[in-house]
């Protein structure tokens, strides 16, 4: 039988976690595709880094070398910035291959070039994992456009910021104590400025309101403050919980957006959302408030929802939903 043939790109703590759950659930796989899966090739930036990756798979530093593959189906794209991974998902479109990536920061910046690429090539790229690791807003709210219109959204998106304050109000450990851990946890990103200073967060904001919009959006109209400026004199001082909130607001102007620490009272939604948690408060004008909460971050529930990704893809013969 002919199976689904993927390339990783990138073999950190996601793509591991990519290559961890295809190898030892080929069971699950083969009985909902009806075909078994095969990673053929991981791409990595330092081929002489240890690596428990079986010989029959081809461990490459040079991209050439997945195009070369023959009969490829995807690749899952796990690798830091937006270059060299826009290239790379750009080259494999053109390839005839479906995408599926993690990387927030090419997708915030690019995303949207590389759906209109992949829509001409008729090939899919999902990116479900871009926003709030392992819980499902991408597709929670691709399902919700069909009718409702989406009027407000507040939520907690970077699982290491929140895992910080979290930590520091708990059990009073210092800000670098707590961000060492995340670290050690697979939390933050391997450069922590991007979760500490916002940046992270602020991706996942454009990225959702180019879902909402369809539309390029002007980053300078989005306000940014990370938390690497919070004490623990101020998380003790608060009046309630400090948490790094993004929040878009879509009304007849268009959509307003920031991202901030913001003091909740015990009241608010997201006051209660603990540790590397993420959560997203979506207000539909039919639907009204629903909550989202899991895992923002991590090994497992950032593979699981990527090949989420990839099964859908393949098992559906109707077309994704495309609100673009
Ligand atoms: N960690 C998490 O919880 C989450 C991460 N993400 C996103 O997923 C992506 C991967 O994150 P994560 O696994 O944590 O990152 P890691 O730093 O753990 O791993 C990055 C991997 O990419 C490889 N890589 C880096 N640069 C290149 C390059 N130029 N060419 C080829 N390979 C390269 C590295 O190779 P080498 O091993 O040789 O150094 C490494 O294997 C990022 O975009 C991140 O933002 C999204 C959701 C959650
Ligand atoms: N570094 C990110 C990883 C997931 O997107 C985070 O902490 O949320």
């Amino acid at each position: 039988m002919d199976s689904v043939k993927v390339a990783i790109l990138g073999f950190g703590t996601v793509g591991s976690g990519i290559y961890e759950i295809i190898s030892e659930q080929q069971e699950r796989l083969e009985k909902v595709l009806g075909r078994p899966v095969e990673v053929a090739a991981v791409l990595v930036k330092d081929c002489s880094k240890e690596r428990t990756i079986p010989s029959d798979v081809l461990v490459t530093d040079d991209f050439d070398d997945i195009l070369r593959l023959s009969d490829l189906d995807a690749v899952f794209e796990a690798i830091v910035g937006v270059e060299p991974g826009y290239t790379y998902l750009s080259k494999a479109i053109d390839a005839g291959l479906h995408v599926v990536t993690a990387n927030k920061e090419l997708f915030a910046y690019r995303g949207l070039e590389l759906k209109q690429r992949a829509e001409e090539r008729g090939v899919n790229v999902r990116f479900e994992a871009t926003v709030a690791g392992g819980v499902p807003i991408i597709g929670a709210l691709c399902n919700l456009l069909r009718m409702n219109q989406i009027v407000k959204i507040e939520a907690i998106l970077n699982g290491t910021s929140n895992y910080i304050l979290t930590k520091m109000r708990e059990e009073q450990v210092s800000f670098d104590q707590a961000l060492s851990e995340a670290q050690r946890l697979g939390y933050a990103e391997a450069d922590p400025t991007n979760d500490i200073e916002g940046f992270d967060a602020l991706f996942k904001v454009v990225i959702l309101a180019e879902l909402l919009s369809g539309q390029k959006v002007d980053w300078d109209e989005v306000y940014r403050k990370g938390i690497s400026h919070i004490t623990a004199y101020d998380l003790a001082q608060a009046n309630g919980r400090i948490k790094h909130i993004g929040r878009l607001v879509i009304d007849g102007d268009g959509i307003h957006a920031d991202v901030r620490p913001i003091s909740l009272t015990e009241s608010h939604k997201l006051y209660p959302i603990e540790g590397v948690d993420n959560a997203i408060v979506v207000t539909g004008d039919l639907v009204g408030e629903l909550v989202f909460q899991g895992p923002g971050a991590g090994k497992l529930p950032t593979a699981s929802v990527m090949v989420e990704d990839f099964v859908d893809l393949f098992k559906s013969a109707r077309k994704p939903v495309d609100i673009f």
